[in-house]
């Protein structure tokens, strides 16, 4: 999400800037430098030329075959340490298919949600957006808390839709990274991640990052809101200690200048709605939540009212990010860095490189494809 975050920023940098955008925005050298050519690289002599030397004599009957020198059976021993029953090829193929799973639902996620905004908000967004006096300036700050792969980012993408390439800090730290920005007429809300919060077994952050985390950990008392997010269908058929433990952490008691709310993530996961009801039970009494919301961060069940509820609490300050609307160009810069990531995975043993590419054309479907 960070790096999704950089990128967008660097769009938003290159929009503003007075200068017009340098062609070469999607042109990146990476750290290796090409090799040039030495004297001694060009010079025939220099040139190995294998008929000079003899081979030395293989009298291993493997090694004749071309096979293996060592002994099968500890190899295979040793596979299956280390990887379990898959063996390396299954479990590489795995990640690869995850990791292209999950660039799929970046991309989604982001080229879906800019062509929501041009629809529906247009209007709206174009009457607020720019002409706020600083005075009649509402602001909120959110903190998004919960165990990794809870779907904080989808959650956050999915409220701030394409305003999160608006993303650009007036102001910037280490411990608080600001990962998308709403504003709506006279409101603007800022979501922030909570980064390295990983929880020991007693729900509580681990010791050994111990700075990283323990900012990560002291900053989320500085929100004016604070979600705290867990995946309901993991919660129901394979409920993590660490997550309730967390949860009922930070529903203990009720903190003041802070406003909690809980939310169960990825409700479409979820069959049988009654089962909803039993973790919504389950949590009920903890004081410290204002409120439990149900959604899917990636459905966008919910959401509205999630941020319905976030606009509500705004508190009169002027805004920390300069507003932004979404336009076709900014789309097509979306885009191109998708496609850019992608090249980048794929090519990124062929060191040393640089890659520069260019949109050649731009067609809306009827389908909003
Ligand atoms: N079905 C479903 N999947 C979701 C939902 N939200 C997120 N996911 C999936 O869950 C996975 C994790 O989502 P993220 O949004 O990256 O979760 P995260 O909490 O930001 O994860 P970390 O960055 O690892 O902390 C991804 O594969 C998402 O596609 C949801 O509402 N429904």
């Amino acid at each position: 999400m960070k790096a999704f975050t950089t990128t967008l920023r660097s769009i938003r940098r290159t929009l503003h800037s007075p200068q017009p955008p340098p062609i070469t925005i999607f042109h990146r050298f990476l750290s290796a430098e090409p090799q040039t050519e030495t004297e001694s690289e060009t010079d025939s002599n220099s040139v190995f030329d294998s008929s000079q030397f003899e081979l030395p004599q293989q009298h291993n009957a493997e090694r004749e075959s071309g096979g293996a020198t060592w002994d099968h059976k500890y190899r295979a021993r040793a596979d299956q340490l280390v990887f379990g029953g898959e063996g390396p090829k299954g479990k590489l193929k795995l990640k690869e298919e995850e990791d292209e799973r999950r660039r799929r639902v970046l991309a989604k996620v982001l080229l879906e949600s800019a062509l929501y905004e041009r629809g529906d908000d247009e209007e709206e967004d174009s009457k607020g957006l720019g002409v706020v006096k600083e005075e009649d300036q509402k602001s909120l700050s959110v903190g998004i808390i919960g165990a990794p792969n809870a779907g904080k980012s989808a959650l956050t993408n999915s409220m701030v839709g394409t305003k999160v390439a608006a993303v650009s800090r007036k102001t910037n730290t280490t411990t608080h990274e600001v990962v998308g920005v709403l504003t709506k007429g006279d409101t603007q809300i800022c979501f922030f991640d909570t980064p390295g919060l990983m929880l020991n077994c007693g729900g509580f952050p681990y010791r050994d990052v111990k700075v990283r985390v323990e900012s990560a950990w002291s900053s989320v008392a500085l929100y004016e809101v604070l979600i705290v997010i867990f995946d309901v269908h993991r919660h129901i058929t394979r409920p993590d200690s660490r997550v309730v433990k967390l949860i009922k952490r930070m529903g203990a008691q009720s903190v003041p200048n802070q406003r909690r709310v809980l939310c169960m993530n990825k409700i479409d996961l979820v069959e049988k709605k009654k089962d909803l009801l039993k973790v919504a039970e389950e949590f009920k009494d903890l004081p410290g939540y204002e409120r439990h919301f149900m959604t899917s961060g990636l459905k966008g069940a919910g959401v509205k009212d999630l941020t319905q509820y976030l606009m509500e609490q705004a508190v009169e300050r002027p805004w920390d990010e300069d507003p932004f609307t979404m336009s076709e160009e900014v789309m097509k810069m979306i885009a191109l860095e998708v496609v850019r990531e992608r090249l980048l995975d794929h090519v990124h043993q062929e060191i040393p490189y640089d890659v520069e590419h260019r949109l050649i054309d731009w067609k809306e479907l009827r389908d909003g494809e």
